[in-house]
């Protein structure tokens, strides 16, 4: 098995992950790679090992959101996907789940689709569209939001809004700024569910996951 994520520390999130599990995430960090030399899908720089720590750090919210993704099946929409995080890393952890991916820019939504034949990750859909497009088309359908490094709290909460069923959740996977931009969110359209710190292995920096449900309805 190839070690390198368990070297960072992946094991040490308690997510029980096999070797199998281990192996597609370093097949999607391969490819990832890969891509990214030919087509500067993100902006993720430097060795290796600092992209591993980007997916480690996408997946420290997995159990905070099992502790809330109860059903058995729930849809959950990745804004602002870029080159899949964290949306392709949880449907490899997660394969009962149902992703979709959403992001504006083709040549990342080319690679995307890409993974998901090369990994055979049936449980995940990509949509080459803005976010305030699928709003329109596919509103109150997902029964989770969720998104990394894509926009301030509040823009974020504004986007998902049309998004959700009328239980749904969104995720929001914040640095300690969170505070400030709390503070720009219309308290009586959200309740703040959960507020959780996260510590991310070999990772100096402040995480937090903010869970949000909204009050405010849209419109039928
Ligand atoms: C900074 S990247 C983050 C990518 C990824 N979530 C990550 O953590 O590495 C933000 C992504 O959001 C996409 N994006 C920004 N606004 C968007 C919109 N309104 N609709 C869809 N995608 C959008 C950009 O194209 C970009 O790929």
């Amino acid at each position: 098995m190839n070690n390198e994520l368990v070297s960072l520390g992946i094991e040490d999130l308690g997510l029980n992950l096999n070797p199998e599990n281990i192996a597609d995430l370093e097949l999607f960090l391969q490819e990832m790679g890969r891509w990214n030399q030919v087509h500067n899908l993100t902006a993720i720089e430097g060795e290796q090992n600092s992209i591993r720590l980007h997916l480690i750090d996408s997946i420290t919210v997995l159990p905070i959101m099992r502790q809330f993704l109860t059903d058995p099946g729930p849809s959950i929409a990745d804004l602002g996907s870029g080159g899949g995080l964290p949306a392709i890393p949880i449907a490899i952890l997660q394969p009962g789940w149902h992703l979709t991916l959403i992001e504006a820019i083709r040549k990342k939504t080319a690679f995307l689709q890409h993974v998901r034949g090369k990994l055979g990750l049936k449980n995940i859909q990509v949509l080459s569209e803005r976010v305030e497009v699928v709003g329109k088309n596919q509103s109150g359908q997902f029964d989770a939001v969720i998104s990394r490094a894509f926009t301030n709290l509040a823009n974020f909460l504004e986007l998902s809004l049309p998004l959700l069923k009328p239980e749904g959740l969104v995720f929001a996977m914040k640095a300690k700024r969170a505070d400030e931009e709390l503070q720009d969110v219309c308290m009586d359209d959200w309740r703040l569910v959960a507020d959780v710190p996260l510590k991310i292995p070999n990772l100096a920096v402040e995480r937090r996951l903010l869970v949000l449900s909204p009050v405010r309805k849209l419109p039928l």
